[in-house]
């Protein structure tokens, strides 16, 4: 399992890109399985490299460049290196340490293997210099800061003790064809190693810009459901309370009219009783429908309560919100009822509307239009009282 690391632990062992762990919302099994398949396929990357850099070597010893011995004990080493780190990562063993990528170590191997290759056999000291620059990069990959800087110390020390140590007999093997091909076949090695490097980072920049844009995508549908009544598709409380909060902001700005509308269906005890809870959500349904179809685009309609509902009129005066309820409330009492749910329901509502005021609160003008649409239901409600 990957390892969970303590808080003191984090601070210690800083990391240098990704998460300091899984989000606490991935499956941590998914998680481990996609760390376990990206370690596999890049450790057989660097296998298959490291494969490469001994065919290499093979090769200048074959064109008389180094002594045998020396080319075999240097593949020796590296193999028995990386059959230890396969164990290591196979075993999970190396999920117990510090650096599970096991960074330094891939590092300190191919350091040690050139170090002793070049004792050996001087004559080859670019070609290895070369190489171990190339397997170096693989540390960019780090994420621990102490990993990163270590590995890369490791490097430059040994990159700086062959230079000064080896640099005088430095040279391009290229005085033969053999050596002339050897040499392309270092620089088209350290060419195609660095290149899956950067095919490896571009594809996990790719990854992680398509799962921020499914993560965007999912954030504005989770606020959309936020403020959204599922059963009528109006605003819900929460969203139309927010909308007349911009709308007072917008009427308080320009100066302009803004008139706020509390409606509530008639009896509708009665209905949720005659018809079942069912059929009472069928109605609220059927009237979401219609407030939704009369309302323009600027204007608002949301769920306030069980049956009330809230509407916002923006740049509507009194009379003219007076116009817009007279008409739902017509076409409440004229639905077709009986054809949507029984023959002998009929369904009306009471609405007040009352206009905003300039500094007043938001509870203020909710409590007037809520009054304004009491008096209507004390009058016999199926009417509409303007405030
Ligand atoms: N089916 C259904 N019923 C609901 C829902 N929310 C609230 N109700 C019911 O709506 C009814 C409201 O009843 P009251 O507040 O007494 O009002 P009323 O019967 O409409 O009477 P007046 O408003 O005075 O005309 C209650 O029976 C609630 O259970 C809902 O989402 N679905």
């Amino acid at each position: 399992m990957p390892v969970i690391e303590t808080s003191t632990e984090k601070k210690n062992n800083r990391l240098l890109w990704g998460p300091e762990s899984s989000s606490p919302l991935t499956d941590e099994a998914l998680h481990f399985k996609r760390w376990r398949r990206r370690t596999w396929q890049l450790h057989a990357s660097v296998l298959l490299s490291h494969l490469y850099a001994f065919g290499l070597f093979l090769g200048h010893s074959w064109a008389g460049y180094a002594p045998l011995n020396a080319v075999l004990l240097y593949g020796l080493w590296v193999g028995i290196g990386m059959a230890f780190i396969t164990w290591a990562y196979a075993s999970g063993w190396s999920q117990t340490r510090r650096d599970p990528g096991l960074f330094l170590v891939h590092q300190l191997l191919a350091i040690i293997g050139t170090l002793g290759l070049l004792i050996a056999a001087p004559q080859v000291a670019f070609q290895a210099l070369v190489m171990l620059m190339v397997f170096s990069a693989d540390g960019f990959l780090a994420r621990r800061r102490t990993s990163f800087w270590m590995t890369w110390g490791c490097t430059l020390i040994a990159v700086a003790v062959i230079i000064c140590w080896l640099g005088p007999q430095m040279r391009m093997t290229t005085d033969t064809l053999a050596g002339q091909l050897l040499a392309i076949g270092v620089v088209f090695g350290a060419v195609v190693r660095c290149s899956i490097l950067v095919t490896y980072f571009r594809s996990m920049q790719f990854r992680l810009s398509a799962s921020n844009e499914k993560l965007a995508i999912a954030l504005t549908q989770i606020e959309e459901l936020m403020r959204n009544d599922e059963l009528t598709g109006l605003a819900n409380r929460r969203g139309v309370m927010e909308r007349l909060q911009q709308c007072i902001e917008t009427a308080q700005r320009d100066g302009s009219a803004l008139c706020v509308a509390l409606l509530d269906i008639d009896y509708f005890k009665h209905v949720n009783d005659r018809y079942g809870h069912e059929g009472g959500d069928q109605v609220l349904r059927a009237f979401g429908q219609l407030l939704s179809s009369q309302l323009r685009a600027v204007d608002c309609g949301g769920r306030y309560g069980g049956e009330e509902f809230l509407l916002l009129l923006p740049g509507t005066t009194l009379s003219e919100a007076g116009v817009l309820l007279e008409r739902i409330r017509t076409h409440t009492e004229s639905l077709p009822w009986s054809k949507k749910i029984d023959k002998d329901l009929q369904v009306t509502c009471t609405l007040g509307a009352t206009l905003y005021r300039a500094g007043e609160a938001v509870e203020t003008v909710i409590a007037r239009a809520d009054a304004a649409m009491y008096r209507g239901k004390v009058a016999g409600r199926n009417c509409v009282v303007l405030d």
